[in-house]
């Protein structure tokens, strides 16, 4: 892909001219091995990450998120083309520069990866053993990390006494011990029930606001990116078809692949047995099938009422939800309404006139 994807969150932009992390056409071919052909992994992605923002790569299983997140801390190196961190370009470093560069750069597992002969406490402090930091340093610094991810009455605990969320609060802690500038999250919640990823994800972003580190996490849950993301890139056989603000994206998805992400939390997928009956046609239907999407401001917007006082016509409610993303109000509505042109057309005239969004998704007898 040679077009530029660019997070574009104009404030953050504004605010600071260099981005955190920046891929410039990177590819990563694994090369051919045992008779098994080479596997493009990464095919020219061009990225940018505003500092202190929280950026989700979403795609589907090998869709190339984890070699995405291992090329930004030098793990594997690019085929082709560059990753910036700060301004550095990773796969130029030497042996102790990419040490150095790594301590600014900290990263949360799926499953923890903690050492199960050390306690909480020595968890958190290993990387900071590892950096030679002094003694008094170390207490200090992981005494004010137990307190921040809310293991104050854990820390001589050892990993087999914890939950997961205590787990990957332990993980958070130890990533963050070298203050990095950078928090890599491949998977952080997947190995979690929902109610503890809430938790988790809460702390990711208090942990932003209150040190300011950029946060690149990669997901195959939606319901993840909408949590916390402030910007989303969505990646399909390594490139990546669609990126925005978290909000913008919702809004208004452009592929199908993220259309079906984005249904997946909206409630926008239609009941099944609209689906199996809805056609492309309005030849012989008697009804439209549309998607309102409500956003910001508008999302309270007394539209259905509105439709059928001013069009004198019959709306038809088939699903709607109304959420929070971005910290935006944003609402989902499937409705039904006459098939005729004239109809359509008015209905779809009067919700844009309101500043909404309407799409018709098909027609049914
Ligand atoms: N070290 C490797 N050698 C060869 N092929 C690899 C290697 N690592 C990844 N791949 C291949 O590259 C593609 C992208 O893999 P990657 O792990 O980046 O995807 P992913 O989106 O993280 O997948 P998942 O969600 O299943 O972890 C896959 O086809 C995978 O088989």
């Amino acid at each position: 892909m040679n077009a530029v994807t660019q997070f574009k969150d104009p404030v953050a932009v504004a605010a600071a001219a260099e981005p955190a992390i920046r891929f410039e056409a990177v590819s990563k071919v694994y090369s051919a091995r045992n008779g098994d052909p080479a596997v493009t992994a990464l095919d020219a992605v061009t990225l940018s990450v505003a500092p202190g923002s929280i950026a989700g790569i979403i795609g589907r299983s090998g869709a190339g998120k984890s070699t995405l997140l291992r090329v930004i801390n030098g793990l594997e190196r690019p085929s082709s083309g560059s990753v910036f961190v700060d301004n550095v370009d990773v796969a130029a470093l030497d042996a102790t520069d990419l040490r150095t560069l790594r301590r600014r750069i900290g990263m949360i597992f799926q499953h923890f990866n903690l050492l199960s002969s050390r306690t909480v406490f020595d968890n958190i402090a290993l990387p900071l053993e590892l950096a030679g930091t002094p003694k008094a340093t170390i207490k200090a610094r992981v005494d004010n990390l137990i307190e921040l991810v809310g293991l104050a009455d854990k820390r001589g605990r050892y990993p087999a006494e914890l939950s997961g969320g205590q787990k990957q609060r332990v993980g958070i802690a130890r990533a963050l011990a070298t203050e990095p500038k950078v928090l890599l999250s491949d998977e952080a919640t997947s190995a979690l029930d929902p109610e503890t990823t809430r938790s988790i994800l809460a702390l990711l972003r208090r942990v932003n606001e209150l040190t300011g580190v950029t946060i690149v996490l990669i997901t195959h849950e939606m319901q993840v990116i909408k949590e916390i993301c402030d910007q989303v890139a969505v990646i399909e056989a390594g490139r990546i078809i669609e990126e925005g603000p978290v909000y913008q994206v919702f809004a208004g998805p452009r592929t199908d692949t993220t259309r079906t992400f984005v249904s997946s939390v909206t409630g926008g997928e239609l009941p099944r047995d609209i689906t199996e009956r809805l056609t492309a046609s309005r030849d012989g239907a008697r009804h439209a099938v549309l998607r309102i999407v409500f956003t910001g401001e508008n999302a309270t917007a007394p539209i259905l009422s509105r439709l059928s006082r001013s069009l004198d016509i019959d709306v038809n409610v088939l699903s709607g939800q109304v959420d929070e993303i971005g910290q935006r109000p944003f609402g989902n509505l499937l409705v039904t309404i006459p098939a005729n042109q004239e109809t359509v057309g008015a209905v779809t005239g009067l919700i844009h006139a309101h500043g909404l969004k309407a799409e018709v998704l098909g027609y049914v007898a």
